[in-house]
């Protein structure tokens, strides 16, 4: 047995620079694995599926648009079932924990593992492990059968309990290995992703045929590579409620101004969409877009503007934008961070609200009316809609398809609308950020008619920074630029 582990990528190479960025399988380390027939061969509703198998060699590109003349570039192994597992159904022991935020869609996707594993291959032993990753080692499992996660797509949140923190590599590893549980699926952000490549290396360096397999969960859709996180297109809906509260008791007041704070650490698409959705929205700022409130050009300035043009405005403000202003003005910095170690943030909402008041207040010919709402985990604690419900349907399957067949060390997730299996580390090495030298903060900018804050020499510094690598709606070689 190969207990070398490589935390190198598997990479392929074939002509014309095609790229295969391959994900592990458990035969790498574990040799002469027998094999069953897929199951879903003799399931009445399958079987009758035109070319149901993945073909071993299908493969799935990053980049779709392409010039004549370059390279193909990389490329994704394709999910879906194989002909052969490397389980028989009675020895599947399957565990799914789901850990850091909430996001719509959890339990649609803890549902789909659980029906997929009974119904598709024939499992019936499926754990849910209580309150994240602590829950390995420190609660109860939950049994789930598909009779038990029959109606949890209807709720918002998760089943089997999330947590941030208490991540343990050798507690978590030894309840794997004490409880045998060889399938451990993980519902989880960069940080769960991240959590879950060391799971992985520990399982592999102690030679343990158990597969560890991740599923992106991201309402901030700050994760790379993937086209677009589950839950983030019914976060962007449930946000249109608050701007729309925001636009009527604007539009009712004289000089209204309302400002909605919603979700985004350091990544603003919620934001972005939730305003290009609306169309009500005046001012929209973002992590990744600087900007600053006095002098020309400045913030409080277009309020003004906006106010003597329109006489009322709505402004959507990302709860990670203009930190460093709020981190400017605090003598004290603050360093706090939650359990998982990522930084707590000030409440710009509030602070925007307050600079704007105090702005007016010196200006007596015009008194203003101003709403905050903070629809914030309104957001995220609604059941998924109709289209995420598919999605994280699609989105288990693929990943359930993935394990039987004994790939390890991978994340599940749509990549120019095809499902894939992607390396951990392509998934941790960076974040998603919204490109605003891309043509969809253009699209934004052009729609509020809002000031880029941005001077021309800015500019020239974002367009020499490196392209995140993925957009919502587009191909995924260049964020935005569809
Ligand atoms: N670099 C890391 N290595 C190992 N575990 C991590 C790492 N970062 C976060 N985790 C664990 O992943 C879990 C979720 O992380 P968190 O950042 O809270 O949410 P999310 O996965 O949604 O980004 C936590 O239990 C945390 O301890
Ligand atoms: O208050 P909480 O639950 O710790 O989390 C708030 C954070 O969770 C998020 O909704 C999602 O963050 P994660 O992807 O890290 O879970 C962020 O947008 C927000 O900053
Ligand atoms: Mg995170």
């Amino acid at each position: 047995m190969d207990n070398n582990i490589s935390c190198q990528m598997k990479v392929e190479t074939g002509e014309a620079g095609y790229v295969l960025e391959d994900v592990p399988h458990l035969t790498d380390y574990i040799p002469d694995l027998p094999t069953y027939p897929n199951p879903l061969r003799s399931n009445p509703a399958y079987s009758v599926v035109k070319q149901y198998f993945v073909d071993a060699d299908d493969t799935v590109p990053q980049k779709v648009v392409v010039h004549k003349d370059g390279p193909r570039g990389i490329h994704f192994r394709r999910a879906g079932p194989r002909q052969r597992v490397y389980f028989a159904p009675d020895e599947v022991h399957a565990a799914i924990v789901t850990c850091g935020g909430l996001c719509p869609g959890l339990n649609t996707v803890i549902r789909e593992i659980v029906c997929a594993l009974y119904h598709m291959y024939g499992v019936t032993r499926v754990l849910g492990i209580d309150g994240g990753y602590r829950g390995f080692y420190s609660k109860n499992t939950i049994t789930l059968t598909p009779k038990f996660v029959n109606d949890i797509h209807k709720r918002g949140g998760t089943i089997i309990g999330t947590s941030r923190g208490g991540h343990d590599k050798p507690k978590i590893v030894d309840s794997i290995q004490d409880r045998g549980i060889n399938q451990v699926y993980i519902i989880g952000g960069d940080g769960t992703q991240k959590g879950a490549a060391v799971i992985y290396q520990e399982v592999r360096r102690r030679g343990l045929k158990a597969v560890v397999a991740g599923i992106p969960k991201t309402i901030d859709n700050d994760i790379p590579v993937i086209d677009k996180s589950f839950g983030f297109d019914t976060a962007v809906e449930e946000a249109q409620r608050a701007i729309n509260a925001a636009h009527v008791e604007a539009e009712s007041a004289e000089n209204g101004i309302g400002v909605v704070k919603l979700m985004g650490r350091y990544s603003g698409f919620i934001a972005m969409y939730a305003t290009l959705a609306s169309r009500d929205v005046d001012l929209c700022l973002i992590p990744e877009s600087p900007f600053y409130l006095e002098g020309e050009g400045g913030l409080l300035e277009y309020v003004e503007k906006r106010l003597k043009d329109d006489g009322h405005m709505v402004i959507v403000v990302a709860e990670g934008a203009g930190q460093e202003l709020l981190a400017a003005e605090n003598s004290k910095t603050t360093t706090a961070q939650d359990a998982s170690g990522n930084k707590l943030l000030q409440d710009v909402g509030l602070w925007l609200s307050d600079k704007i008041k105090a702005h007016f207040a010196k200006i007596p010919s015009m008194p203003i009316t101003l709403k905050y709402i903070d629809p914030t985990y309104m957001i995220r604690a609604v059941p998924s809609n109709a289209s995420d419900n598919v999605y994280c349907t699609l989105l288990a399957q693929s990943c359930v398809h993935g394990v039987m067949a004994g790939y390890t060390g991978f994340t599940s997730g749509l990549v120019n609308g095809r499902q894939t299996y992607i390396p951990f580390n392509r998934i941790t090495e960076k974040q998603n950020n919204v490109v605003i030298t891309d043509r969809m903060w253009a699209r934004l900018l052009s729609s509020t008619n809002q000031p880029s804050f941005l001077g021309p020499k800015d500019v020239c510094e974002f367009k020499k920074q490196e392209p995140a690598t993925q957009s919502v709606d587009g191909d995924n070689s260049k964020a935005n630029d569809i």
